[in-house]
């Protein structure tokens, strides 16, 4: 009776894969002749099944019926999994790409408005070269960091946003190379207008935005705090440091002690302001009682690693993004 029952199962079992297979081949053939080569391919992309070939050619209802034997099937390409969930999840991929291009291309756009604009103010000496290169230091970082919830919250999301600073950075190989000409990058980045400029402290900088969008993104507080020092921070420290800085640090003659103060109380508020932003849009949950301790310790470590003669050896833009980086992830530990 038993060996009757494994029997009956067998050939159960073998006709659902043959009609499996027959409905498969069919439809495999329908959607071959009546999508001609290509959209025929759509059937199995799952990208494009939904969008590119159903709003063409519809398949007819019957072919959704096709019995569900995953594992059986000999020909897994003529499988198809089950529709509706796979049009969903489709839907919601090629929503996504649309959505990180858009995003891509406006935060891109955006980085060339800033240039632009504060080449302008250069050339119509409204600010001097050395105040814009700082602007710009302080706005292009902390502008990308706001820009990334406009992204999708797909796993993609952050390769979409690296995009841009990673098209800067070969901007800056190929102007600081001389390769081409770019005169509104040129002033409103560097100090004297020197394109070998570009390969050192705006190539770093772009660098440690990638850094920390493909690293952290949003769902860590280490990348915004690193980026709230080093654009924030680093960048005020440089301002109002030049401008007030007449009393200097003991074993750095060239920073005061205005210029680290600013740093440390500027690098605080931004880094509180970012993580703010962050878990008002629902991105971090914080307990604000140990965040501040946190902060004000990694702004002080930043602060400090600042005011260091070691500006020779390596540049501020590697050292400071990276302190705050190894503080933060020691104190948030992610
Ligand atoms: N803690 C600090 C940092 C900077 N400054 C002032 O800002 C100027 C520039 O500092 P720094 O950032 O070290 O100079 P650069 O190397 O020119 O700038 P960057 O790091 O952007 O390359 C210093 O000369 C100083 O007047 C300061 O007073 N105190
Ligand atoms: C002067 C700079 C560093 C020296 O300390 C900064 C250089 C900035 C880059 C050339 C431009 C970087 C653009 C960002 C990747 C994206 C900004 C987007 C935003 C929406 C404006």
């Amino acid at each position: 009776m038993e060996g009757k029952i494994t029997w009956f199962n067998k050939i159960y079992i073998k006709s659902r894969e043959l009609s499996g297979l027959a409905l498969d081949s069919l439809f495999c053939f329908i959607s071959f002749s009546a999508a001609r080569m290509s959209l025929s391919l759509s059937f199995t992309h799952p990208i494009l099944s939904r969008h590119v070939y159903s709003a063409v050619f519809p398949p007819p209802r019957f072919l959704f019926l096709s019995p569900h034997i995953p594992t059986t099937s000999r020909f897994p390409i003529l499988y198809r999994a089950p529709q509706r969930a796979t049009a969903l999840s489709a839907t919601a991929a090629t929503a996504s790409i649309f959505r990180d291009t858009a995003a891509s291309a406006s935060v891109f756009a955006g980085a060339y408005v800033l240039i632009f604009t504060f080449d302008i103010l250069t050339q119509k000496e409204l600010i001097q070269q050395n105040l814009s290169r700082k602007l710009v230091h302080i706005l292009s970082g902390l502008l990308f960091a706001i820009s990334w919830p406009i992204f999708s919250n797909a796993d993609e999301a952050r390769y979409f946003a690296s995009l841009v600073p990673l098209i800067n950075c070969l901007r800056l190989v190929i102007h600081g190379l001389s390769l081409s000409d770019d005169q509104s990058l040129i002033k409103s980045v560097t100090r004297e207008g020197n394109p070998k400029e570009l390969l050192r402290g705006p190539l770093y900088y772009v660098a440690m935005l990638m850094l920390c969008a493909l690293a952290f993104w949003r769902e860590s507080p280490v990348g915004v705090i690193c980026l709230a020092n080093m654009c924030g921070g680093d960048g005020f420290a440089d301002i109002i440091g030049r401008k007030y800085g007449s009393s200097k640090i003991p074993y750095n003659q060239s920073k005061s002690w205005v210029g680290s103060i600013s740093m440390f109380v500027s690098g605080f508020i931004i880094s509180i302001g970012m993580l703010y932003y962050y878990s008002a849009l629902g991105y971090l949950q914080l307990d604000w009682g140990y965040t501040m301790h946190r902060v004000a310790l990694i702004s002080l470590v930043a602060t400090v690693v600042e005011s260091l003669p070691i500006t020779m050896l390596i540049d501020d833009n590697i050292s400071v993004p990276l302190a705050s980086m190894l503080a933060a992830y020691l104190t948030f530990g992610q």
